[in-house]
């Protein structure tokens, strides 16, 4: 099994050695998954960017500084990709509470289905006798991760090939994933179902399979639907219409404030903690709320480290809170003179959920939740409306405002 170190100063190694592949090499080899231990052509550094303990803008500037705009081209769209899911999801999280919703629906249908359940259990156990999915299936329960190819093709079979509901494939990613992200997975996940870009499917090909897994797996085209549609006739309605970007409080000096710090960014001590009248510093674990199911012990685990890791760098002691009672956000900030919590900005998923229980218990109690929202979001979100192709014409821009001359 992997051993993943959760810290800012592990990601920031693995960023600096990967460096010197962020150019050429990466966009030649980027799309071909080598099997687990060997994804060498890719950074691996997911789980680290996920939580801010290594900055997309590091790994751009990285990228750029060893090879250049040409060169790094790929690997700083790669990037950026991440950025433009974030920001479309924000400006559309009537997506994910419709994701919610159907995840619990299937759910339920999967209590009620045997042959359901035992079709899904096969999936996730590895037992379908199609030897590239059992694999990968493997692959993402002992390491918590997968290649992006991987995960692609493993969608579109579990999808197309197996029929099983899209949401119990993106819930078994989600538990599982050491990076795993509500946007990045959901929306990866309708990309593949053709609810993304809607009416483009993406079918799993044995060929494709056999040429960029390096021969590791040769499916035949028979083991393999034929995809001719995508999932849209189930989202009659379309996608749903774009929202403004939500408004943010920012922390207010001189009040008095509790610190609270989450796996959705590590990275504290990026803003100016002096201005601030801190009064008590927490961190709070949620990887529990991505499923109604259990959430892998890796994931927990690496969210535990990078927790502990972020609190240790800004001398605070790693106290933790655990996101089960939403009115305790109020007691706990309360009961240290608090009257703003003051986070980095939380993005549409499971804790923003939380978040949003927890508001009227704070706002009996006088507390003010303020986020601080970064550069590199302020930059991309704005263009995340449509396509992928909006985000990528602007890009000079977008580095532009991150990287000022
Ligand atoms: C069905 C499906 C589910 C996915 N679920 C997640 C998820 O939960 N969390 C997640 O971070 N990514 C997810 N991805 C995107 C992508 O597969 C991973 O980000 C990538 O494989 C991470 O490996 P890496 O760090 O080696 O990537 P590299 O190729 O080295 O890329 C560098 C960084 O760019 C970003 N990136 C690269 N490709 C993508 C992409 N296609 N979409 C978004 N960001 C990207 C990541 O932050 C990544 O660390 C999913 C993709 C699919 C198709």
């Amino acid at each position: 099994m992997t051993e993943w170190i959760a810290t800012r100063a592990e990601g920031e190694k693995q960023l600096a050695a990967f460096a010197p592949r962020m150019g050429r090499r990466y966009a030649n080899g980027r799309n071909t998954d080598q099997g687990a231990g060997r994804h060498t052509a890719v950074s691996v550094l997911s789980p680290y960017i996920r939580r801010r303990l290594v900055l997309e803008a590091d790994a751009v500037a990285a990228a750029l500084a060893a090879h250049g705009p040409e060169d790094a081209e790929k690997f700083v769209q790669e990037v950026i990709w991440r950025g433009y899911l974030k920001g479309w999801l924000e400006r559309r999280p009537q997506v994910w509470a419709s994701y919610l919703r159907g995840l619990d629906a299937d759910l339920a249908a999967l209590d009620r289905d045997r042959r359901l359940r035992r079709d899904v259990e096969r999936a996730i156990s590895g037992q379908t006798g199609l030897e590239c999915f059992d694999a990968w299936a493997t692959e993402l329960v002992e390491i918590g991760y997968l290649h992006n190819h991987a995960r692609i093709w493993f969608a579109s079979i579990w999808i197309f090939t197996l029929g099983l509901p899209w949401r119990l494939g993106a819930d078994f990613f989600y538990r599982h994933l050491l990076d795993g992200d509500a946007a990045s997975n959901t929306l990866g996940w309708r990309w593949v179902a053709g609810l993304h870009t809607r009416g483009k499917p993406y079918p799993a090909d044995a060929q494709n399979i056999a040429a960029f897994t390096a021969g590791r797996f040769t499916p035949r085209p028979s083991d393999l639907a034929e995809v001719t549609q995508g999932l849209e006739a189930t989202e009659p309605d379309g996608l749903p219409s774009l929202l403004p970007l939500r408004a943010v409080t920012t922390p207010q000096p001189g009040k008095p404030t509790a610190l609270l710090i989450t796996d959705e960014d590590c990275r504290v001590e990026d803003f100016d903690l002096s201005a601030i009248d801190i009064r008590t510093t927490d961190t709070l674990t949620t990887s529990h709320l991505r499923s109604p199911l259990p959430v892998s012990d890796l994931v927990h685990a690496f969210e535990a480290g990078a927790l502990t890791d972020a609190a240790l760098r800004i001398g605070a002691a790693p106290v933790t809170l655990h996101a089960a009672d939403p009115t305790a956000l109020a007691k706990w900030a309360a009961a240290s003179g608090a009257t703003q919590i003051a986070t980095p900005y939380i993005t549409t998923g499971p804790l923003r959920d939380f978040m949003d229980d927890a508001a009227p218990s704070l706002a009996r109690a006088g507390i003010t939740f303020c986020e601080w929202r970064r550069e590199w979001d302020a930059a991309i979100w704005p263009h995340a409306t449509a396509g992928f192709f909006k985000v990528k014409q602007n890009i000079p821009r977008i580095l532009n405002q991150v990287f000022p001359a």
